[in-house]
């Protein structure tokens, strides 16, 4: 049996629900937050870290394993999980957003996508059954489908093409998966595409629940659209997708993001935005975000958060980390990463609370009045 989603409560006020979803190597509480570690690493955190914070799931990107060592490489010793020692759970991407934003010329055909290596220029094709195969090699537990993210702002017509590509290459994705996965360990999701168009939207969900799969993410968001358009969308299509199964919104997003698409239905995040802003100054807290570069706090001895209770707030302060960052020291990056790391599987700990005690409207309203300063 591949993974297992338990519904365990649905709030009363809003889509929101919690869950659990087990898969062979962790228990996942849901709503959760996943850690992207893009090349086997969340980038400045050791494994012991991740699991000090209690990470259940990280998710790992197939495009550059690709590249570089390889799958092959990684398969031979092991697996990922052994590669990279962590024994909890992994959702690998299927690479085709990251040939979009990082690879240079690239071609799309019904075949797959041609392009050239960022680290090397060499052409090199990803396609449904590349990207199957590379992640069922990487032994990962949540194989994404490969799929066509459209560019943002985009025609109905482009998207509608778009999401009639990205519904034959998820077919050829069942196909290959079922045909060559480790169907007790691993599981396939499919990525419901159609921009901001609820009618397109509706359409890719209807062509992607005749293939069946064992969760289902929405894709396309999180590309420059406006704010309450990424919001709308993923108010029409989350409720419908199946209740039973997982639902994952890719790309997603600020503390704000994450408890107003919690509202909208959605179980499962990945962002880049805790790991990414620490390494360049920027720290979370509850009543928004610090550039620990400002001048303000080269003698502010507060912790990060005075409000958080990670070990890196119960240790450092603002003029400490200020100070790390000034000059460049490698232990800036770690500490502002396990602390953005925590802020952020912290609130989903506090929404799954919130959730558990019928009180997520309120916790919601809170949220809001928390966060003062304006969020992007
Ligand atoms: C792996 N397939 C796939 N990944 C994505 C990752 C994203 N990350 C963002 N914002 C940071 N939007 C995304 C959309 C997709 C998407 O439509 N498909
Ligand atoms: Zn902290």
């Amino acid at each position: 049996m591949s993974l297992r989603f338990e519904l365990l409560a649905s709030d009363a006020g809003t889509a929101a629900r919690r869950g659990r979803i087990t898969t062979t190597r962790s228990v996942i509480e849901t709503p959760v937050f996943m850690p992207v570690g893009t090349a086997a690493t969340v980038k400045a955190l050791t494994q012991d870290m991740l699991e000090a914070l209690d990470a259940r799931i990280i998710l790992a990107n197939t495009y550059h394993l690709f590249l570089r060592p390889g799958h092959e490489v990684i398969r031979e010793l092991g697996g990922l999980h052994r590669f990279m020692s962590w024994p909890r759970s992994i959702l690998t991407d299927s690479g085709g957003y990251q040939v979009f934003s990082l690879g240079e010329l690239r071609t799309i055909s019904e075949e797959g996508v041609t392009f050239r290596s960022h680290l090397d220029g060499a052409r090199l094709l990803l396609s449904p059954e590349v990207s199957m195969e590379v992640q069922i090699a990487l032994g990962s537990d949540i194989v994404m489908a490969f799929d066509e993210c459209p560019p943002y702002p985009a025609s109905p017509e482009q998207v509608q093409c778009s999401l009639e590509l990205t519904e034959r290459w998820a077919r050829r994705c069942r196909t290959y998966f079922d045909a060559h996965a480790d169907r007790e360990r691993q599981s396939l999701f499919g990525i419901v595409q159609g921009g901001v168009y609820p009618e397109l939207r509706a359409r890719s969900l209807e062509g992607l629940l005749e293939i069946g799969f064992e969760g289902y993410a929405i894709g396309g968001l999180s590309v420059g659209e406006e704010k309450h358009l990424m919001y709308d969308t993923t108010e029409f299509i989350a409720p419908r997708l199946p209740a039973d199964k997982p639902r994952y919104l890719m790309g997603v997003g600020t503390p704000a993001d994450l408890v107003e698409s919690v509202a909208r239905g959605v179980d499962m995040f990945d962002c880049v935005m805790p790991t990414r802003h620490a390494r360049n100054g920027t720290v979370f807290t509850t009543t928004g975000r610090l550039n620990l570069r400002n001048a303000r706090y080269v003698r502010d001895e507060q912790p990060l958060d005075p409000d958080c209770t990670c070990a890196v707030c119960r240790r450092y302060s603002r003029a400490y980390l200020a100070h790390l960052l000034r000059t460049g020291e490698i232990l800036a990056s770690v500490l502002a990463t396990y602390h953005n790391v925590y802020h952020y599987l912290d609130l989903m700990r506090q929404i799954r609370h919130a959730l558990e005690q019928g009180g997520f409207g309120r916790f919601r309203a809170d949220f809001h009045r928390r966060q003062l300063s304006s969020e992007e």
